[in-house]
């Protein structure tokens, strides 16, 4: 479904990605985790053409929505705006965010509030609703659990969970969070300074010495 291959992405002089390889299977929940400045947010702006790589090919079989780092909603603008603007450019049938709140109950009584006067967690729901209302193969999310209680966290992760096992939508999970991206995804990639410096099951990572004393607070997850 997504293949990243010696993927390089300078800005100006730094080397933000060095090589960076990495695939998702159709349906998979795959996890990149890595500490601030690790590149994360830079590898999910190149696949969405945000940013533009020096080197490498990233190859996406299927549509592709991206869940941005601080969920980027107007805040001026209402829930069902914000919603109805991840379905830009579709056809007029499949801009109607029924489907969203089907999916997010708590969403309706919020659907004509300003974006900006919801909770962190409310937020982060009308960030994914946005995304998913582009009806994407591959939901690449970065970093779900910024900044919200673990209680939010764990529902909305819930969801998450839900629409991989019952549609097959397959989820790139960009997380700080380790030990919450190894519960969520069968498998990461772990990345230092731009490269990726482990990958795997995540069972595995969870037993690595390096990945345990770096990324679990030296406790085996
Ligand atoms: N527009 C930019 N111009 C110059 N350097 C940048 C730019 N965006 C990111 N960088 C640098 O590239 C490196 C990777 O940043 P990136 O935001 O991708 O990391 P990250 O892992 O997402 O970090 P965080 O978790 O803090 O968001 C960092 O050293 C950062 O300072």
């Amino acid at each position: 479904m997504l293949e990243v291959r010696d993927l390089v992405v300078r800005y100006g002089t730094a080397t933000a990605l060095d090589e960076v390889s990495l695939d998702v299977g159709p349906g998979e929940m795959v996890a990149l985790v890595g500490a601030n400045g690790a590149g994360k947010s830079t590898l999910v702006n190149t696949l969405s053409g945000i940013v533009r790589p020096s080197a490498g090919v990233v190859r996406l079989d299927g549509r592709l929505a991206q869940v941005p780092e601080g969920r980027q909603l107007f805040a001026s603008l209402t829930v069902e705006t914000n919603l109805r603007l991840g379905a830009w450019g579709l056809a007029r049938a499949r801009r109607d965010p029924a489907r969203i709140y089907a999916l997010f109950p708590d969403l309706v009584a919020l659907r004509g509030r300003p974006a900006g006067s919801l909770s962190g967690g409310q937020q982060q729901m009308v960030a994914v609703g946005r995304a998913l209302m582009a009806d994407p193969d591959l939901l690449a999310v970065d970093e779900l659990s910024l900044g919200l209680a673990p209680m939010v966290v764990r529902d909305l992760a819930e969801h998450l969970t839900q629409l991989n096992r019952e549609r097959g939508l397959a989820v790139l999970l960009i997380e700080q969070e380790t030990t919450l991206a190894f519960s969520l995804c069968s498998r990461a990639y772990v990345l230092e300074a731009g490269r990726v410096v482990a990958s795997g099951p995540s069972a595995s990572l969870r037993e690595d010495p390096a990945v345990v004393s770096a990324y679990l607070g030296g406790l085996p997850g």
